[in-house]
C-alpha cells in the first residue's frame, strides 16, 4: 500500500489549468519531493490530497484511503504545513496550539513543549507580537504537535533564518525517522536534493519526471568540453544524445547522453588537446527537464 497514491489528478479552476492527470506514488517512510516553478501546481495537488479543493477528475488515496470521501478521518493522521500562515493575531501562541491540539485524540501537550523549544518559539508571546518568521515556527509547531504519519510540506522554509531552517530541517528527518512519511513540496532545489530519497518533478501542471535524487545525477547527462589542436568540424558531434552543441574554430562543448564510447570514437579523428567530462549540477539537470518539455 502507498501512503499517498494519486490517479490521473486533475482540477481546473474555471477554465484555468490547475493540474493535469497527475500519478504519483509515495511509499511509506520516504521523504518525496515535489518539484516545479511558480503555478506549476504544487500547492493545487497538496490542496486537493487534503480535500481542501474538490479534484475535476482523478482520484487520491492516502493511507489506502479515499481522500474526498474519507479526508476528515485521514486528516487526524496528516500534519500539513502550508506556505502561508494565518491565524487570529490575539490569540496566545499556546492557547493557539492547545486549541489545534485539541482536534486529536491524544494528550500533546510535552511535544508541543519540545517541538517549541527545538524552534526557539515562545509559546507565551501573542502571535499578534510576532515577526513573519515566528508565525512560520508556530505552523511548524501546529504541524507536527500530534506527530502525524504523513507530513505535508508546502514551501515550508520561506521565512526561517538558515539556522531555523536547519532545525527544521533535522526535525523532520526526526519525524522520518520515527516513521513518519514526508511529502516535501519546494522549488528550491538544493533543500530537495539534501532532504529527498525521490523526486517529482511538475511543469504546467503536469508531472515530467518522478526519479531517485541519485538516478537523476548518475543516469543523467554529462557535459562535455574538446579543446582541439587543430582546427575542429564540431559537425562530427550531430549525433543522437547530444543536445546544446556551441562550437568555435577549436572548441566544442555538448551536453550528451548515452554510451560515452560513441564519443570516444568520434574523439579518435580530433587532435585532442584538453577533455573536460563534468556532471551537471542539480540545477542543471532540473532546468534540462524543464527546457526539454517546451
Ligand atoms: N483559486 C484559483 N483560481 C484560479 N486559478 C488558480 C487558483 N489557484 C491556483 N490557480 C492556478 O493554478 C495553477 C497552479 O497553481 P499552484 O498555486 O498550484 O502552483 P504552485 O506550483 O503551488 O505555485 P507557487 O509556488 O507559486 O505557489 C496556476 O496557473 C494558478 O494560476
Amino acid at each position: 500500500m502507498y501512503v499517498i497514491e494519486t490517479d490521473k489528478l486533475t482540477k481546473y479552476y474555471g477554465k484555468e489549468r490547475g493540474i493535469i492527470d497527475v500519478s504519483l506514488k509515495v511509499e511509506e517512510g520516504e521523504i518525496f519531493g515535489f518539484i516545479g516553478p511558480n503555478g506549476a501546481g504544487k500547492s493545487t495537488t497538496i490542496r486537493t490530497l487534503l480535500s481542501l479543493i474538490h479534484p475535476s477528475s482523478g482520484s487520491a488515496k492516502i493511507f489506502g484511503r479515499d481522500c474526498f470521501k474519507e479526508g476528515h478521518d485521514i486528516r487526524k493522521d496528516i500534519g500539513y504545513l502550508p506556505s502561508e500562515v494565518f491565524y487570529y493575531n490575539n490569540m496566545k501562541v499556546i492557547d493557539l496550539l492547545k486549541y489545534s491540539a485539541s482536534f486529536y485524540n491524544k494528550d500533546c501537550t510535552e511535544r508541543i513543549h519540545e517541538l517549541a523549544e527545538v524552534m526557539d518559539l515562545d509559546v507565551n508571546r501573542k502571535i499578534d507580537d510576532l515577526s513573519f518568521g515566528n508565525k512560520k515556527k508556530v505552523g511548524i509547531v501546529q504541524g507536527l504537535l500530534h506527530q502525524p504519519k504523513l507530513i505535508i510540506l508546502d514551501e515550508p522554509t520561506g521565512g526561517l533564518d538558515p539556522l531555523m531552517q536547519q532545525k527544521f530541517f533535522d526535525l523532520i528527518r526526526e519525524e522520518n525517522k520515527r516513521g513518519a512519511t514526508v511529502f516535501f513540496s519546494s522549488h528550491i532545489l538544493d533543500e530537495v536534493q539534501k532532504m529527498c530519497d525521490r523526486v517529482a518533478i511538475i511543469k504546467d501542471g503536469k508531472i515530467i519526471k518522478t526519479e531517485s535524487i541519485e538516478s537523476l545525477r548518475n543516469d543523467n547527462y554529462k557535459k562535455i568540453k574538446v579543446v582541439s589542436n587543430k582546427s575542429l568540424d564540431s559537425s562530427i558531434f550531430n549525433m543522437d544524445g547530444v543536445t546544446d552543441l556551441k562550437s568555435n574554430k577549436v572548441e566544442a562543448n555538448f551536453m550528451y547522453r548515452g554510451n560515452m564510447n560513441k564519443v570516444i570514437e568520434k574523439l579518435s579523428t580530433v587532435d585532442v588537446k584538453n577533455l573536460l567530462v563534468q556532471e551537471p549540477t542539480l540545477e542543471e539537470i532540473f532546468m534540462y527537464y524543464y527546457k526539454k518539455e517546451d
